[in-house]
C-alpha cells in the first residue's frame, strides 16, 4: 500500500482497509514520533551547524532515513532484515533521494563508524545497542523504547534485567519509564566518558523517546552519572522523597503517614528530562504540512512549561481518594500558585500536574475551589 508522511511517499507490504494499516515495517501510530524527530534534527542543526551525518540504525521502511535525506543529512539506512533494506533501497529511490543502504546487525555498523546523529528505534528495549552508540556518535543520540511494561516496573524483572536500575509500578508509571531509561543512558554512556544532556524527552502511548545531546568529556559523564539517585515513594499517602547519588539508603517507613509500604526505586534520572529553549526552537520548525503538527506543537508547549519535578500527580486520582469533585485544571494549578506554590501541567495525561506541594497542602490550597 501506499503511504504519504511528511510530504514523502513511501511504498510499504500490506493492504489498505479502513485508514493505514499497521505493517511489519512501517506503524502508522509512530507518526508523531517521526514528526517530532525531524522537528528536532532540523532545530539541532540550527545549534550544531556542522551536524550532518545522521545513521537511521533501524530503518524497517526507510521512512525515518527518507525524510532525513529530504531535508538535506547525509543519510544512512541499516537493517538486519534483507525485506527491510529492499524496501528502504526502493523508498529512496521511489522519492530520488540518495543514502548509504547497510544490510548489518547495526550494532557492528556503528563500531566500525562514526555518525552525528544515531536514531535507535528498535522493537522494545534500546538498551542492547545504546554502548556502540554512545561510544560511536558525535552530537546526538536519539532513542525510542517500546517496553513501556518493563520500564515503569509493571514488568519487574524485564525492567531490571534490561535497566540494571529497580522501576517501580507508581502513579506516574509513565515518568518513572522516562527516568529509568535516562538513568541507564547515562550509565552507557558514562562508560565511554560521554555526558548525556536531554534536549527533549516525552513519553506518548506506548513509548518514550528521548534526544540526548553528548559531551565527549569525563567531567561531562560525572555531571551526567550525578544527576542520579533513588526515589522513595509512599502506596498510602502517595509521599515521595529523592535522594542524590548512587548509594541507595530507601526510607523503610513513611515520615509522613508511618506507613511501611513503602516502595524505592532507581538509581532514575532526577534531571530535567528537556532543554525549554530547545524544545521551543522544535515547536518552531513543525510545519503545518505535518499531519501531527497541532498534537507536536501542543506536547512540546506543555513540556515547555512543566516543572522538573521528578514525579507527577494526577488530579482525578487525588480528587477521588478526597472524595471531591475534580475542578478544571488551570483553576486547580492556579490555586495552587496562590498559595505560594510551583505548579504546572505534565505531558503525561490530561489530568496529570507538577508541583512542589505535598499532599496535604494540596489538598489544602485547592479544596475550596472543589465543589
Ligand atoms: C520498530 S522497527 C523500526 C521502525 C522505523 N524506524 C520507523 O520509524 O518506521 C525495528 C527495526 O529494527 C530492525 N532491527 C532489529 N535488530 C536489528 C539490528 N541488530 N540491527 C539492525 N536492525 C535491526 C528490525 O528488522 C526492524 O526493521
Ligand atoms: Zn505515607
Amino acid at each position: 500500500m501506499r503511504v504519504t508522511e511528511g510530504g514523502i511517499e513511501l511504498e510499504v507490504p500490506g493492504e489498505q482497509t479502513e485508514g493505514i494499516e499497521e505493517s511489519v515495517f512501517y506503524n502508522p501510530r509512530q507518526e508523531l514520533n517521526r514528526d517530532l524527530t525531524i522537528a528536532t534534527l532540523r532545530a539541532y542543526r540550527e545549534r550544531e551547524e556542522r551536524a550532518e551525518t545522521y545513521l537511521d540504525a533501524m530503518t524497517a521502511s526507510g521512512i525515518r532515513g527518507v525524510r532525513a535525506a529530504a531535508d538535506g543529512w547525509d543519510v544512512t539506512c541499516c537493517d538486519v532484515e534483507a525485506d527491510a533494506i529492499d524496501l528502504a533501497r526502493k523508498n529512496l529511490e521511489r522519492n530520488g533521494l540518495e543514502a548509504t543502504v547497510e544490510h548489518r546487525n547495526v550494532n557492528a555498523l556503528m563500531h566500525d563508524s562514526t555518525f552525528d546523529v544515531i536514531d535507535l528505534d528498535p522493537y522494545g528495549t534500546p538498551m542492547p545497542f545504546a554502548d556502540a552508540a554512545f561510544a560511536n556518535c558525535r552530537d546526538l543520540v536519539c532513542v525510542t523504547a517500546t517496553d513501556t511494561a518493563p520500564l515503569c516496573g509493571a514488568h519487574f524483572n524485564s525492567g531490571v534485567r534490561s535497566y540494571s536500575a529497580v522501576p517501580r509500578n507508581t502513579d506516574y508509571h509513565a515518568e518513572m519509564g522516562v527516568r529509568i531509561l535516562l538513568s541507564a543512558l547515562a550509565r552507557s554512556g558514562g562508560r565511554f566518558d560521554v555526558g548525556v544532556e536531554p534536549l527533549l524527552t516525552h513519553a506518548t502511548s506506548h513509548y518514550v523517546r528521548t534526544y540526548l545531546e553528548l559531551e565527549h568529556k569525563a567531567t561531562s559523564a560525572d555531571a551526567a552519572i550525578g544527576e542520579l539517585g533513588y526515589l522513595s515513594h509512599c502506596e498510602d499517602c502517595l509521599y515521595r522523597e529523592t535522594s542524590q547519588g548512587l548509594i541507595a539508603d530507601p526510607l523503610e517507613t513513611c515520615p509522613h503517614c508511618e506507613g511501611e509500604r513503602v516502595l524505592a526505586a532507581g538509581p532514575i534520572w532526577l534531571g530535567p528530562v528537556r532543554d525549554r529553549a530547545f524544545v521551543a526552537a522544535v515547536r518552531e520548525e513543525v510545519p503545518d504540512s505535518f499531519e501531527t503538527a497541532e498534537t507536536a506543537r501542543e506536547l512540546c508547549r506543555t513540556l515547555e512549561a512543566e516543572l522538573d519535578e521528578p514525579t507527577h500527580y494526577d488530579q482525578h486520582k487525588l480528587c477521588r481518594n478526597w472524595g471531591l469533585p475534580a475542578n478544571a485544571m488551570e483553576d486547580f494549578l492556579e490555586d495552587l500558585r496562590a498559595a505560594g506554590f510551583s505548579a504546572s501541567r505534565a505531558h503525561y495525561g490530561g489530568t496529570t500536574f507538577k508541583t512542589n506541594a505535598s499532599v496535604d497542602e494540596i489538598r489544602e490550597a485547592t479544596e475550596d475551589g472543589l465543589v
